[in-house]
């Protein structure tokens, strides 16, 4: 693989393919990129029809391989909520600020051992002329009381990581890309595709 694009506008999903793809020397685009492409609509009722959604449509206005990533928050006390809504949770604005607020609200009453969850993300790769490949990842948590942490976007700052005892918007951007659901789903894509993320200098 020389070069992909991830079919992504998120300035903080980019940020990290970005880091994740160096030590293969595969180059990254991401749709911030192209900002002439529209919008795709996230129809799907899981976030793997999404992600297979978003790098369908790229896939063939490019005729390239691209890789979309639909991701989100599932917490449990709240029946899976925000889940394939997190983007939108607070409103169409996709305000990460005003998502965090809700989530907090919701939870004010319920207890720290029931505030379980976790971030989920579903990677598809898309090639012209093959099948569309997905892959998942998780990372497991607590949804905090408060924020904690400047790093990262979304609802890192809510989220504490139960294997690195911290939350995930006090991870360095190194440290989040070992553990993430993003950085898991990504090490499953090449697990089944060995062959095409050759890293430099092995
Ligand atoms: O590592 C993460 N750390 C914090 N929050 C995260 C993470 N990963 C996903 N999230 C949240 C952000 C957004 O509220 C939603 C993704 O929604 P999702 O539709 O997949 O992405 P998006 O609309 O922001 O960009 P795009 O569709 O162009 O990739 O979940
Ligand atoms: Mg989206």
């Amino acid at each position: 693989m020389e070069k992909v694009i991830i079919a992504t506008k998120n300035p903080g999903k980019a940020k990290e393919f970005i880091r994740m793809f160096k030590p293969y020397g595969i180059e990254v685009k991401t749709l911030l990129d192209f900002p002439d492409i529209e919008d795709i609509e996230e129809t799907g009722q899981t976030f793997e029809e999404n992600a297979i959604l978003k790098a369908e449509t790229v896939c063939k206005q490019f005729n390239q391989m691209v890789i979309a990533d639909d991701s989100g928050l599932i917490v449990d006390a709240l029946d899976g909520r925000p889940g394939i809504y997190s983007a939108r949770y607070a409103g169409e604005e996709k305000n990460d600020e005003a998502n965090n607020d809700k989530v907090l609200n919701e939870l004010k009453a319920v207890k720290e051992k029931d505030r379980t969850g976790r971030f989920y993300c579903a990677l598809a790769l898309a090639m012209p002329g093959k099948e569309t490949i997905t892959v998942n990842g998780k990372c497991e948590g607590t949804v905090l009381f408060e924020r904690r942490g400047t790093n990262g976007f979304g609802y890192d700052p809510i989220f504490y990581v139960t294997e690195m005892k911290k939350s995930m918007a006090e991870l360095s951007p190194e440290e989040k890309n070992q553990i993430s659901h993003r950085k898991k789903a990504l090490q499953k894509l090449e697990e089944q595709l060995s062959h095409l993320f050759l890293k430099e200098n092995e």
